[in-house]
């Protein structure tokens, strides 16, 4: 039986893909094999010796201490683009909420009285302090041009929108799939001018902490709007506010809100909902809950954030996996074992990223537990695990 650790609510859905046969799950066990999480932080939290695997039922893994994790031969998973649809939405909402004054327009109908003559009279006296702008023509930056960043840049150029992008970590699957008319900026520096709205889609790393900030944001146009719906900290929320407060920024639409811009009437604060929708949630917990199963059953791994992917389809009934530094030797030293102990091996894969090696083998009879013991002692070896009935 495998022992899964919630420390979030997490979708039902996927939870029903670890069956109850072979899978017990809940909010409170000591020895997990595996944690399923969404935004808890795990950062001071005391990594139980049992723990395997973690995986991440969303995009972002700033909450999870990913260099403990790999230290410890703990693969971590997350869900890239699950919950991609569910923010782009988020963003396009933000760009008529911004362009339209909609939330302070709904502010004033609902703080009106009167009957409903007079509540008339007020509307119409009402409404020229909330005309808008329509978004056809407009300018928007992008910046980070992953699974939500490319949707949200396809989605402004079908709104008839000027789109540029910032991403010097694009991939060229993801190039593909972006449109012909989305221009390239080669810093943020240099769509700052440019932009009516800036979206930022990157996570939340030390090269993207304060990416606008007191020095940059005077750059922008007084009329301009600011997105955050990736992370606090990737904006200078105190730069931005400042420039609102001095009138050389009109708008911050912000999914981590704290005092500083609950104090500006200007932002617009949501409880980070960028993700949370009946869809995104059940994605991105069907998509963590196979690949935690798929690793636990198999020692197969997908869409990984600090290990390689690694898969390799089941030849025997037998299979070792091997989580080790990096280093010369590793494998060398483990078929030798595996021969010393009269193992052939029928197949055998190894990959590594960074410092991280990872390494299964099918051999051809039941591998006894005195093997994996040497097999543990080799220096730089974190986990070996054998899977057999
Ligand atoms: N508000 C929410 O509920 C919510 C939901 C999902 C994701 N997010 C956040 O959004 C982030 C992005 O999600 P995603 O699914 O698009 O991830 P992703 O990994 O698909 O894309 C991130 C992109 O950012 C790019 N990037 C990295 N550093 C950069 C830099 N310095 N400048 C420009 N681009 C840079 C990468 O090359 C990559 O293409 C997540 O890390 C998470 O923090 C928030
Ligand atoms: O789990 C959530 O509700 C938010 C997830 C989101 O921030 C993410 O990074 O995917």
């Amino acid at each position: 039986m495998y022992k899964i650790l919630t420390l979030n609510n997490i979708s039902q859905v996927g939870l029903d893909r670890l069956p109850a046969s072979d899978y017990s799950v809940t909010d409170s066990e000591a020895t997990p094999d595996a944690i399923i999480l969404r935004s808890f932080k795990m950062h001071d939290m005391e990594i139980p010796a049992s723990l395997k695997a973690v995986g991440r039922a969303g995009a972002g893994v700033n909450n999870i201490p990913l260099d403990k994790m790999s230290a410890a031969g703990i693969p971590v998973f997350n869900a890239p683009g699950a919950n991609a649809n569910a923010v782009k939405e988020l963003v396009v909402a933000s760009l008529f909420i911004a362009a339209r004054n909609i939330s302070e327009a709904i502010k004033y109908t609902e703080g009106l009285s009167g009957d409903d003559a007079e509540l008339s009279k007020l509307v119409e006296a009402g409404k020229k302090k909330y005309a808008g702008f329509e978004l056809p023509g407009r300018t928007i930056g992008v910046v980070g041009l992953g699974a939500i960043g490319r949707m949200v840049a396809n989605t402004c150029v079908d709104l008839g929108m000027n789109v540029i992008g910032f991403d010097p970590g694009l991939t060229v699957d993801g190039a593909w799939q972006l449109s012909a008319r989305i221009g390239r900026a080669g810093s943020v520096e240099e769509m700052l001018s440019k932009v009516d709205f800036l979206t930022v889609h990157v996570p939340l790393i030390d090269a993207t902490r304060d990416l606008i900030n007191a020095d940059n944001v005077s750059q922008m146009k007084p009329t301009a709007t600011v997105i955050n719906l990736a992370r606090g900290g990737i904006i200078n929320d105190e730069a931005v506010c400042d420039a609102i407060d001095a009138g050389k920024l009109a708008c911050y639409v912000t999914d981590f809100p704290n005092n500083r811009t609950k104090q500006t009437p200007a932002v617009l604060g949501l409880p980070h909902l960028g993700a949370s929708t009946g869809e995104a949630e059940d994605n991105c917990a069907v998509m963590v809950a196979d690949q935690v199963r798929e690793y636990l059953e198999t020692g197969n791994i997908v869409n990984s954030v600090n290990f390689p992917n690694v898969s390799m389809s089941r030849n025997t009934d037998y299979r070792l996996v091997v989580c080790n530094a990096n280093v010369p030797n590793m494998v060398g030293q483990i078929s030798t074992i595996l021969a010393d102990a009269n193992l052939n091996i029928n197949d055998m894969i190894n990959q590594s990223r960074g410092d991280v090696a990872y390494t299964i083998v099918d051999v051809d009879s039941s591998i006894p537990s005195s093997v994996i013991e040497t097999i543990k002692q080799l220096n730089g070896v974190m986990i070996a695990r054998v899977i057999q009935p």
